[in-house]
């Protein structure tokens, strides 16, 4: 496959505190993947080495960029949201529109009116007057109408109502994603973009514990409500989490015989949330 984004062996530190150990992953054309994990695991960190916004140790490659050496040729190639309240309150929406015409050479404005068009902003709109979820809509229109081959997204739903994340990942697989293209986001509402994701890497204290396709996750992990009478069994094939609710027991396992599993109680496949919290409680994976 055809790698976009690679990262090899990056580790960071700020002072005495190492934020990044030795990060490994690569994101290829047609993948978008989720980059989860908890408060100060490294995500951000994470993202702005590859967006060359901070130094690093180890070596990253972005569409063949470096991004600290080359990161004007890597920009244009490369959008990136990092939080929706970011842009000047002073603005006008007209105004930002030529601003990135101006500064960016792929910046397609008819994409951006026809984006603009369906929601209710104004060109004559100043940001102060738009909300929170308007100025996540203006924000996603001009990125999207940026013809980037990646798209780097921090939480680019923070803050908004659910109807507005819904709709902002409905416009990012409808108006921006194809197969030459690849999103890394990193989000704490994982089962809002279960969907969409090919793919995720779990990180922990500045670790990638788990990176795999969300295709085979489902096929490696398995939730099982186990029987009563077959807790003992269960509990031997150790489960990476268990939970006890009105005298039902759901245990996770990874990689067991689905066989097995079945003579212990019901069988399903889980959310991604739920194998985060498995592997989240799990030293390693
Ligand atoms: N400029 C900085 N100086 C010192 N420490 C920093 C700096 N930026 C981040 N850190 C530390 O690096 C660690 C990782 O932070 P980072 O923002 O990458 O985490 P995160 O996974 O994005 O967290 P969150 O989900 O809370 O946004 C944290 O312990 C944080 O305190």
């Amino acid at each position: 496959m055809n790698s976009l984004i690679s990262v090899n062996n990056v580790s960071k530190s700020f002072g005495k505190k190492q934020v990044l150990s030795s990060v490994n992953f690569s994101v290829s054309a047609g993948q978008i993947v989720g980059l989860v994990g908890p408060n100060g695991a490294g995500k951000t960190t994470c993202l702005q080495a590859i967006l060359g916004l901070t130094d690093y140790e180890g070596d990253i490659s972005v569409l063949g960029h470096h991004p600290r050496k080359d990161r004007v040729n890597m920009l244009n190639d490369v959008a990136y949201i990092a939080d929706v309240a970011i842009l000047p309150k002073w603005l006008k929406v007209s105004q930002a529109l030529s601003y990135m015409q101006d500064v960016h050479k792929n910046f397609n404005l008819e994409k951006a009116h026809e984006f603009l068009a369906k929601t209710n902003i104004a060109l004559s709109d100043k940001v102060k007057a738009l909300s929170k979820g308007m100025v996540a809509q203006l924000h996603l229109a001009l990125i999207l109408a940026i013809d980037a081959k990646v798209l780097i997204l921090d939480e680019p739903t923070l803050g908004l109502d659910i109807l507005t994340r819904r709709q902002f990942y409905t416009h990012l697989l409808e108006d921006f994603y194809n197969e030459d293209k690849c999103i890394v986001v990193t989000t704490h509402q994982i089962e809002e973009i279960e969907h969409i994701l090919t793919d995720v890497a779990f990180i922990q204290q500045g670790q990638i514990v788990l990176a795999q396709s969300t295709e085979e996750i489902k096929k490696r992990f398995n939730i099982v409500a186990v029987a009563n009478e077959q807790l003992p069994q269960a509990d031997e094939l150790k489960p990476l989490f268990k939970n006890s609710m009105m005298g039902l027991t759901t245990m996770l396992f990874d990689n067991q015989d689905k066989e097995t599993l079945q003579g212990l109680g019901q069988v399903s496949v889980p959310s991604l949330a739920d194998v985060f919290v498995g592997v989240m409680n799990k030293e390693t994976c």
